[in-house]
């Protein structure tokens, strides 16, 4: 039998996180990350960045404990949304219909509990709001221009990028070696990733992230930390990535979700684009300067939902990327020269 063709995803779209206090998390995306308020209920917030005209890409909503609830790809068209009805009744994964204004300012969608046991939704239609690219005057000078992707930890690579390049993703770049694929990243739109793969135990989300224009936009979000002296916000960086090129700045919001502030990385979308494969030993691939990436980074991650609201258990991975003898990495270098000694020092 003909198998059913996958929907044609364009990019990631939005994200829904669960946060304990909604003003503290509205303190930290519109007043310190500058992202815009589309909409705003008792209990949740619909945030977009300077250069997206759909309704969000970030909903944050009030609740118990802090949570993924939703990842959300965006397809080319309704009849998108129905081929994925399809497709993933046919994968035979649990998988929800649901009417337009489920989420606000989104249209009719599908969602599904995926194979790697994410809530994942795809739509077309959405609200469609003011787009703020030239509205100067509004601009913080650490603007963000839009989301760019998501990051997931999983136990098996191997597994998500296979499941991944089924629904027609490109591989831009991987970390590997002879015995293991650490971590992956995959496009639909023309740039490095819309979802990267990061070997953990999981389902865990690792991060969010959001592109900026140019270096300096993220430079200034360091610059405000300090000067709120809430600089403890900053987990890794500022720095610039091994893997897709781009200058980085990690922190963590007020329920420790870790967000990525992302610029310069680069074209993808010739059918012939080579895939980056990076040698796990090679201790520019996390950063190309070779600065150490902390334990956190690698370690720590947020809970899933499923599509009831309930946490998802997790799987334990079997390698870790952590543990390779690497130089950049200092932390398991370091570890094995006993104290204070960095692995990349002489
Ligand atoms: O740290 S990595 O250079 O592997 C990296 C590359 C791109 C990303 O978006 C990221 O989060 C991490
Ligand atoms: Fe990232």
């Amino acid at each position: 039998m003909a198998s059913i063709a996958p929907p044609d995803v364009i990019r990631s779209a939005y994200a829904e996180l669960v946060v304990t206090d909604l003003a503290a998390a509205r303190w930290f995306y519109v007043d310190v990350l500058g992202l815009v308020v589309t909409a705003e209920t008792d209990d949740a917030l619909y945030l977009r960045a300077y250069e997206e005209y759909t309704h969000h890409s970030l909903v944050l909503r009030l609740g118990e404990a802090p949570a993924l609830a939703l990842l959300s790809y965006r397809v080319r068209g309704l009849q998108e949304v129905d081929a994925a009805e399809a497709y993933f009744r046919d994968l035979g994964v649990r998988v929800q219909r649901v009417p337009a204004g489920t989420t606000l300012g989104i249209g009719e969608a599908v969602r599904i509990e995926d194979p790697l046991g994410f809530p994942i939704e795809f739509f077309y239609d959405c609200t469609h709001v003011e787009r703020l690219t030239q509205r100067y005057d509004l601009q913080p000078a650490n603007a963000l221009s839009r989301l760019d992707h998501f990051n997931v930890l999983t136990p098996d690579v191997p597994a998500a990028e296979a499941y991944y390049r089924k629904l027609g993703f490109g591989v831009s770049e991987t970390i590997e070696d002879a015995d293991n694929l650490y971590a992956a990243w995959l496009f639909r739109k023309q740039t490095v990733h819309d979802i990267a793969l990061t070997n953990g135990d999981g389902p865990r989300l690792h991060h969010l992230a959001f592109a900026a224009h140019e270096r300096g936009n993220i430079l200034s979000t360091c610059d405000l930390l300090g000067a709120l002296n809430k600089q403890g916000m900053i987990e890794r960086g500022p720095g610039r990535h091994g893997v897709s090129n781009a200058f980085y700045l990690y922190v963590r919001d007020p329920d420790n979700h870790r967000i990525e502030l992302y610029t310069t990385d680069y074209y993808t979308g010739d059918p012939d684009n080579p895939t980056v494969r990076w040698d796990v030993h090679d201790d520019r691939r996390r950063d190309f300067w070779g600065n150490p990436v902390v334990h956190s980074w690698y370690s720590e991650g947020t809970v899933v939902l499923d599509l009831d609201g309930k946490p998802r258990a997790l799987g334990s991975a079997a390698a870790s990327e952590e543990k390779v003898r690497v130089g950049a990495d200092g932390f398991s270098v370091a570890e094995d020269l006993g104290e204070g000694k960095l692995g990349n020092q002489v």
